[in-house]
């Protein structure tokens, strides 16, 4: 044992990180889009399909990176888009996802538009409260938590992805909450006014998801600015309840959007809320 305790795996199989995957097992295929930190491709990997994220060096502080990769390899849940490794021998490093066949769940909702009914709306929530909250339960914050950053399965479930990869985001247009690109329609108020980020904060966010879900895609307040936005909520308004919203998911909503973060449900009170009305 080394004297840091650290670096045992390492002496066991010197220079390769149990999270390393090698370039050589992997091959890469379709564009799938780009994203913060540059070009995602269609992939294989020990015979599975994944997705590869090629990370642009100037968009991605990668050596933090690097220590974090350990945190997100251990948060393994079934409603959690999976890490399955990083590949940091060559340059672009790259990232390698589990493969979600329908995309984003913005673009699905919309894609759907029409077509859902009430109970695939409320088993998407139930999806993303699921994950929500064993990243509660493991103290992990998402920090961006939106319809855009949740992934649809083949079998139409839904995953949460990219958690906590703000943090690594070099391009501070996205990060400080009075540029264009930070997601206010998104975000709590303490996280507008002293970026104060926190499960609860999550919890709001989710709020907004939730009504996303409802209103198959549509943008949060469509015809206001982040500026107007934000005066809203000052002055207490909130977003109207979705014509497909069962009252009971509109008073959850609004729950989520109390002004003060402990006055908010926790992810496993939102779980067992949801668990509870798909039984109805
Ligand atoms: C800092 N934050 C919050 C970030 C950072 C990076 C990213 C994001 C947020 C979110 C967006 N993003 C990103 C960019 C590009 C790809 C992926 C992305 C897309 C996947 N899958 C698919 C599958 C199909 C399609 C598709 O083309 N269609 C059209 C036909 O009908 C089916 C769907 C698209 N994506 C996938 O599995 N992963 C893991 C990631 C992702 C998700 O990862 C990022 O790379």
């Amino acid at each position: 044992i080394s004297k840091d305790g650290s670096s045992f795996q390492n002496i066991l199989e010197p220079g390769k990180d149990h999270w390393e995957v090698d370039p050589e097992e992997l091959t890469l295929g379709e564009e799938l889009g780009c994203g913060q930190f540059g070009l995602v491709l269609e992939g294989r990997w020990k015979d599975m399909k994944v997705a590869v994220k090629m990370i642009r060096e100037e968009c991605m502080s990668d050596e933090e990176f690097k220590e974090e990769a350990r945190v997100m390899m251990r948060l393994s849940h079934c409603k959690l888009v999976k890490l399955h490794g990083v590949c940091t021998q060559r340059s672009p490093m790259c990232l390698v996802f589990e493969f979600m066949e329908n995309g984003c769940l913005s673009d699905y909702l919309r894609a759907k538009k029409g077509c859902l009914s009430q109970d695939v709306m409320l088993k998407m929530c139930l999806d993303v409260s699921d994950g929500m909250a064993y990243l509660e339960s493991s103290n992990f914050i998402h920090r961006d938590l939106a319809a855009r950053n949740c992934l649809v399965s083949q079998n139409n479930e839904v995953k949460v992805s990219d958690f906590g990869m703000t943090r690594f985001v070099l391009d501070d247009q996205y990060t400080s909450s009075q540029c264009s690109k930070f997601p206010v329609k998104w975000s709590a108020p303490e996280v507008i006014r002293y970026c104060k980020f926190s499960s609860k904060s999550d919890v709001w966010s989710f709020g907004v998801l939730m009504w996303e879900v409802y209103n198959e895609g549509r943008l949060p307040y469509e015809n206001l600015s982040n500026a107007e936005v934000v005066e809203s909520l000052n002055a207490g308004l909130r977003l109207l309840k979705p014509r497909m919203a069962p009252d009971a998911i509109h008073k959850l909503m609004e729950w989520c959007w109390k002004e003060k973060p402990e006055d908010r449900p926790s992810f496993a009170l939102i779980l067992h809320e949801l668990g509870y009305l798909s039984d109805l």
